[in-house]
């Protein structure tokens, strides 16, 4: 299901205006500073905040000159930071009331146990931890069978664990209903996304696949730092001895710590940060560092006083080096010049 909109409104000092479609499925991160209007655009697309403009859903109009669909007619469910519980209900209550209210179209046991909350259904909202109120809160926007889901930074409250298990969920039910997420987090984006919308002053300023935003120099994301690549490789040989997965990249092997062989649906997603890669011009016979790969400067950028980000071709994928602008002179660091580069550390993504 395809969503389309062309919108704009003012909210306080702050004017929007924003158009976009959305892929038919997976998570579509929408990502900008504070204060840049993200939260605002979801609100829009909800139909909780009045603007101007075209909402257009499959073959639904949300909204038009004309009509304007009220937000409970609109298929859709969201998340916001503070859990919206019922607070006085238990956790069963609080989902009974929108079976009662909404109807269940999706199965409440399966959402129950997708949401792994099967143990919480006696408790009393108050009791509940951050995360354990997220997951509730997920189970009830599920259960009227959404065919969109918007997430406003759902997760800002929580800690790493329990950040990392609802990314997770959320990834999983992404594969049957297209997410919108709004953040301000890199690493809720590099876990994420496969699409981005990057936010700033009210207007959507670049979209596109989120490797692709993240490699880019004139983009803010490279500028940052904490600016970080995604690559995507082929799962190899498991070191027994070492703890060591392969990963191909271009056909380039990548080592990454692992406790045990890592398996899973292939590509498999790497993430190396800006600031963990170094360059060389000759290959170092005697480093202490595994990942040592010959790579292509494609362009370089001053991000700062001092400070140059690098984008370096690996095959047909990009990864970001964050180095000295005097290395970068030292070095020679020019388009086309053919270095190495030293990686300290790979995450999978
Ligand atoms: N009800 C309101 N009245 C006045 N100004 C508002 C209102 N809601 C939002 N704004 C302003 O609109 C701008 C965009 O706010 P919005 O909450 O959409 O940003 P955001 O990108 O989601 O920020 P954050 O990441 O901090 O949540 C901000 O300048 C904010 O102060």
């Amino acid at each position: 299901m395809s969503l389309a909109f062309s919108l704009s409104g003012q909210v306080g000092s702050c004017r929007l205006q924003a158009q976009a479609q959305l892929a038919a499925n997976g998570v579509t991160v929408l990502f900008g500073p504070s204060g840049s209007g993200k939260s605002t655009l979801l609100r829009m697309l909800a139909g909780l905040q009045d603007c101007d403009g075209e909402i257009r859903f499959g073959d639904q109009l949300w909204q038009t000159d004309d009509v304007t669909l009220p937000p409970w007619q609109r298929p859709l469910g969201m998340m916001f930071q503070e859990p919206t519980l019922f607070r006085h209900l238990s956790v069963r209550g609080n989902l009974d009331y929108v079976v009662k209210r909404r109807g269940a179209a999706w199965d409440l046991d399966s959402v129950v146990s997708q949401a792994r909350i099967e143990d919480l259904l006696g408790r009393s909202v108050e009791t509940l931890s951050g995360g354990e109120a997220q997951r509730v809160a997920l189970a009830r926007a599920l259960l009227a069978g959404p065919q969109l889901l918007l997430l406003d930074e759902p997760l800002s409250a929580l800690d790493h664990g329990h950040k990392q298990e609802l990314l997770k969920m959320i990834s999983d039910i992404a594969r049957k209903v297209p997410v919108i997420y709004v953040t301000h987090d890199l690493d809720e984006l590099l876990t994420l996304s496969r699409q981005v919308w990057l936010m700033e002053q009210g207007r959507i300023v670049a979209r596109g696949k989120a490797h692709e935003e993240l490699a880019r120099l004139d983009g803010p994301l490279a500028q940052r730092g904490d600016a970080t690549a995604l690559l995507y490789g082929e799962l190899g040989d498991y070191d027994n001895r070492d703890h060591l997965q392969a990963v191909t990249v271009a056909q380039q092997t990548f080592w990454l710590p692992a406790a045990q062989p890592v398996s899973g649906e292939e590509p498999v997603r790497l993430r190396i940060a800006a600031r963990d890669v170094s360059l060389c011009r000759q290959a170092p016979q005697d480093s202490s560092i595994l990942n040592i790969h010959p790579v292509q400067v494609a362009a370089l950028r001053e991000v700062g006083p001092g400070q140059a980000v690098v984008q370096l071709a690996l095959g047909d994928q990009r990864l970001l080096a964050r180095i000295s602008s005097r290395s970068a002179r030292e070095l020679e660091v020019f388009p086309g010049a053919r270095l190495y580069a030293q990686v300290k550390a790979v995450a999978l993504g």
